[in-house]
């Protein structure tokens, strides 16, 4: 039976206010987690507030730590009781007010001896760890994690580069200011990684197919707080998506936000392998000038037959991008495209794939990674394409048969076979298709151009606040509901 999960917790703290008033990291629900893990002795008295690299213990100060606190600080005192009773936005102030509060004490005080300046640290440092265990224990506060790649020296180039670690798309004032708290990291796996530390308590999680946090069935199991899923991008193959649907968690991604980005990406990528344009750009690296050497196999684009195998929303933008160049197109998807826009890009419809694949002088892929699609081109239906045909894969790298494609390439059955995605990712420096020969590969970049990222951290942005506010999402960004699947992943 599927065990649904409250989502958003407007309606949560309704149901339940008065029992937050008294008992903030309480929701007063019989099927609270919260309820239930602090029966367990979990509770605020023990809870540790996690950062990305150390643990500070929270809790509320005793009687009479609040007496030494008041005492020293009566200003913060109130600000706490303010900032404990109001709004939203009155807390936010009063936090300011109370930080800006114990920095203006510690400055003003006069504080000679070294002893009174330890007591007096002291004293902040238990006001300002109790405000942010107020912050964390405050009704329908969050703890948020988000798992990117890391921007490092690239991290400051671009003020729009919000995508990276360090931009943390852009959402961190934001959602700090409510009140939640912001995990971001880059280190994803293995059983010491940062993101294993946060899968106990946290109550949303923000993977990108760029950099993928790989949410297992077994760390799902382990995420008792998890609650909701935001892919920043598109393809949630990277989460379980049954096991998901079975806890009850909300997977969600930003669709149609970079399906331009990947388009343009796939039609580049297209005319590199026709154009046979790596080994020129290669020569001239290395100091050469062979002509021979390209011109023996590059081609027009103009004339060829291109398939896509899958068309959907990049699949349509590539055929549209395709029509000027005067290629025979032709697509195989689930469904077949309203007779309008197949008569706008011109394509023709193909029901059986294997029928499809052999006219094809270039395949493009543009389906998600299910459990149907999973190495859909293995052995036999490669040896079922024509003879040097090119191959562009966007899509995700375990729809091939990862050794059967090296072996078509090796073998020159595939004349060009380029991509950027890989199975798993990062692809390790072993990885085979990094040293075969007639690719053209790139890491995982397609869909993350800047124009992408704020267009996919507006969508994540967007949805959290729905999230926050107990607002359903837009129906098309649902990839698990309710313990159901998206049709094209059933
Ligand atoms: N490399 C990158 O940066 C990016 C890669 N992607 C990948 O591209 C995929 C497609 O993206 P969109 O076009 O936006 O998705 P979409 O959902 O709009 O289109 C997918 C199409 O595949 C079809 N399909 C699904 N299963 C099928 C099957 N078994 N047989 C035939 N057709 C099937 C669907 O009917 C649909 O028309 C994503 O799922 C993702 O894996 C998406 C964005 C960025």
């Amino acid at each position: 039976m599927v065990k649904k999960k409250t989502l958003g917790f407007a309606k949560h703290t309704n149901r339940a206010s008065e029992e937050l008033t008294r008992r903030p990291w309480r929701c007063g629900g019989g099927r609270c987690r919260g309820c239930r893990s602090r029966r367990r002795g979990a509770g605020p008295s023990t809870a540790r507030v996690e950062t990305s690299s150390v643990s500070i213990p929270a809790r509320i100060p005793s009687p009479i730590e609040q007496t030494q606190l008041e005492r020293a600080f009566p200003e913060l005192i109130s600000s706490l009781e303010f900032y404990k009773k109001e709004r939203e936005r009155e807390r936010e102030m009063a936090m300011k007010r109370a930080a800006t509060t114990t920095i203006q004490a510690l400055a003003s005080s006069g504080i000679s001896s070294s002893t009174r300046r330890l007591h007096c640290l002291r004293y902040a440092l238990c006001a300002l760890v109790s405000l942010h265990y107020i912050a964390q224990a405050s009704p329908g506060s969050k703890k948020i994690v988000g798992v990117f790649y890391r921007g490092n020296e690239y991290a400051s180039m671009n003020p729009n580069f919000v995508g990276c670690a360090e931009g943390a798309l852009g959402i961190r004032d934001w959602l700090e200011s409510k009140g939640h708290q912001y995990i971001v990291t880059d280190d994803k796996d293995g059983p010491d990684c940062e993101l294993e530390k946060h899968i106990h308590d946290m109550h949303v999680l923000i993977p990108t197919p760029f950099h993928p946090a790989y949410l297992t069935a077994e760390r799902i199991k382990r995420a008792k707080n998890l609650q909701l899923v935001v892919t920043a991008g598109i393809g949630s193959d990277h989460v379980d998506l049954k096991a998901a649907a079975a806890a009850g968690l909300t997977v969600a991604e930003v669709t149609g936000s970079n399906t331009v980005s990947v388009a343009e990406d796939q039609l580049m990528r297209i005319l590199i392998l026709t154009r046979n344009f790596l080994p020129g750009y290669r020569q001239v690296v290395n100091g050469e000038w062979n002509v021979a050497a390209i011109a023996y196999r590059a081609y027009d684009l103009e004339g060829k037959t291109v398939g896509t195998v899958g068309c959907g929303r990049i699949g349509r933008l590539l055929l549209q991008r395709l029509k000027p160049f005067n290629c025979n197109l032709l697509y195989h998807d689930r469904i077949k495209m309203d007779p309008e826009l197949e008569n706008q890009t011109g394509a023709k419809f193909e029901e059986d794939l294997d029928a499809m694949l052999p006219k094809c002088d270039v395949v493009v892929t543009n389906l998600p990674l299910t459990e149907k699609t999973k190495g859909m081109f293995d052995k036999d239906r490669i040896a079922k394409l024509k003879k040097g045909v090119l191959i562009v894969n966007n899509s995700r790298g375990a729809l091939m048969d990862t050794q059967a494609v090296v072996d078509a390439c090796s073998s020159g059955h595939i004349g060009g076979y380029s991509g950027d995605v890989w199975y798993p990712q990062p692809a390790p420096k072993d990885h085979p298709w990094r040293y075969m020969p007639n690719q053209a590969m790139t890491p995982h970049i397609s869909g993350t151009t800047i124009d992408a990222q704020l267009r996919y951290a507006a969508g994540v942005k967007d949805m959290l606040d729905r999230y926050f506010k107990g607002e359903e999402f837009p129906p098309q960004n649902y990839i698990v509901k309710e313990g159901e699947l998206a049709s094209q992943y059933r």
